[in-house]
């Protein structure tokens, strides 16, 4: 998981300074006014907005178009040409991202081999790219006696296919009431339905206007930034595709819809224990590799940050003052992750006499493995064993309603930026198109340095998700 700086990911965080220094942070009012997170700190570590344009600067792929602060949501048009002219009735779509998940045990590794064959998830130098694959499918397989473990153990396959259609009917229905008429499709970045299922799906509907909104309220290059280059690549080859209006709405932990929601399952979850205001509030977030932040410039940290701090000032705001902390979860491999480790902290938590504990899953809005086997079954224990008595989880959002018809306020607000895609500079073609017998010989070269390389890097197959 080497940093690779030339990655193509962040694709579309072209983030000029004007823009990136302003975001909302009066969570009741739904415009665009506030200086960004500069003045802002619950404790916590973290550099200003302007980071995104450096961010920005290090990726060669960026686009030149402009992102639309839309009432706390970043929003961005997928390139600058010349929006539809002509009068044609408007067919709405609505594009929700996420990673996907295994239905079922034999799912598992075909599912983790897509997930590390991705090169916003392995970031490896432009030169070492031929080894993506068989690294893919050597970590996959060896990883996936481990994951299956965690699977079977959450009823043999994962969640997030069913939850996240609930959530958009959900969604349908909420712009529904708001008088906007609009098919939502779901576009999985590693198992069914594939973001090239959906999109095809938005092609036979003549979809005209689309908004892409990404069920994570943070930006990372490995989660929204990965499935925005996959569709990017999809749009720009794609003669109809590529004149399509689209916004992307690239994080909205900022919303007051999402930060309210937060601090009421919060508020709700603290009203369980003996003596609400002694429980700490345990934000875990899922991590990344340290290198992402550090030498890619990916926002997730700071905006992670930003994000705790705004629902902390929600809580204080209803004279909630317990004390809380921020960790990260669920690294994987021989690499640095963000810092402090959930499991970490926990152990610590338990030695400083710690004895209550809520904890707040807070990277992602449905119900996944890493809350219900990591968090729920894993961490309880060690929290248990190191001295926390009473322990509690916030659920995840699912369709909670605050939630879902906030969500469908910034569809509503994104519509007004969508543009069309260039259909210059399409993406690479798969090697394997272009030179049979190379890419033959790269898979053999590749399959065999993998191996080498995982017999350095034992890592992978231990380490927790
Ligand atoms: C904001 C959320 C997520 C970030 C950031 C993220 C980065 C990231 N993840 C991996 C490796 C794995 N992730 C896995 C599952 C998984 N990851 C997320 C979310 C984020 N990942 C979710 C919601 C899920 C669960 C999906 C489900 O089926 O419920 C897995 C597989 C699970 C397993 O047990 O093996 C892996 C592996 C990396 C390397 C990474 C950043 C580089
Ligand atoms: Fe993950």
């Amino acid at each position: 998981m080497a940093a690779a700086i030339s990655s193509p990911a962040l694709l579309g965080l072209n983030l000029s300074k004007s823009n990136t220094s302003k975001c909302r942070h009066d969570i009741s009012v739904h415009a665009c006014e506030l200086p960004c997170r500069s003045s802002l700190s619950s404790g916590t570590t973290g550099k200003t907005f302007q980071n995104l344009q450096l961010e920005a600067r290090v990726h060669n792929r960026s686009l030149a178009g402009k992102p639309l602060c839309s009432a706390g949501a970043w929003v961005h048009p997928l390139s600058t040409t010349e929006s539809h002219s002509h009068v044609e009735e408007e067919k709405v779509g609505v594009l929700l991202l996420n990673l996907g998940g295994p239905e079922t045990l034999n799912d598992v590794q075909p599912f983790l081999y897509n997930l590390f064959a991705d090169p916003d998830i392995i970031r490896l130098p432009r030169l070492f790219r031929f080894l993506q694959r068989p690294l893919a499918r050597l970590i996959s397989t060896l990883r996936a006696p481990k994951s299956k473990e965690g699977y079977a153990s959450i009823g043999g396959g994962s969640p997030l296919r069913k939850i996240t259609d609930e959530q958009a009917d959900a969604l349908r229905m909420a712009l529904e009431a708001k008088k906007v008429a609009a098919n939502v499709y779901v576009a999985m970045r590693y198992w069914h339905p594939f973001t090239e299922e959906a999109v095809q799906q938005i092609k036979r509907d003549r979809i005209n206007k689309l908004v892409v909104l990404p069920l994570y309220p943070q930006y990372s290059i490995s989660t929204t930034g990965s499935s925005i280059r996959v569709l990017q690549d999809l749009f720009r080859e794609d003669k109809i595709l590529s004149r399509l209006p689209v916004a992307i709405i690239q994080s909205w932990y900022q919303r007051g819809g999402y930060v309210n929601s937060m601090a009421d399952l919060i508020e709700k979850e603290l009203q369980r224990f003996g003596s609400p205001e002694e429980v700490m509030i345990f934000f875990s977030a899922h991590g990344v590799p340290v290198t992402y932040v550090r030498d890619a410039g990916d926002p997730y940290k700071d905006q992670m940050e930003d994000c705790i701090y705004l629902i902390m000032q929600e809580l204080k705001a209803r004279g909630i003052n317990n004390d809380h902390k921020l960790a990260y979860q669920s690294r994987v491999g021989p690499v640095q992750w963000l810092k402090p480790y959930t499991d970490e902290v926990l152990v610590d938590l338990g030695k400083q006499g710690v004895k209550s504990l809520l904890a707040v899953p807070v990277s992602f809005v449905s119900e996944h493995i890493e809350t219900l086997e990591e968090i729920d079954m894993e961490y309880k224990e060690l929290a248990l064993e190191s001295g926390i008595e009473n322990w509690g989880r916030v659920p995840a959002l699912g369709c909670t309603s605050t939630f879902i018809t906030d969500l469908a306020d910034a569809v509503i607000e994104a519509l007004p930026s969508a543009e069309a895609i260039t259909s210059t500079e399409v993406g690479g073609p798969d090697s394997l198109n272009q030179n049979p017998v190379g890419y033959a010989v790269k898979m053999i070269l590749g399959s065999f340095l993998a191996f080498i390389i995982l017999l350095i890097f034992p890592a992978f197959k231990n380490q927790s998700v």
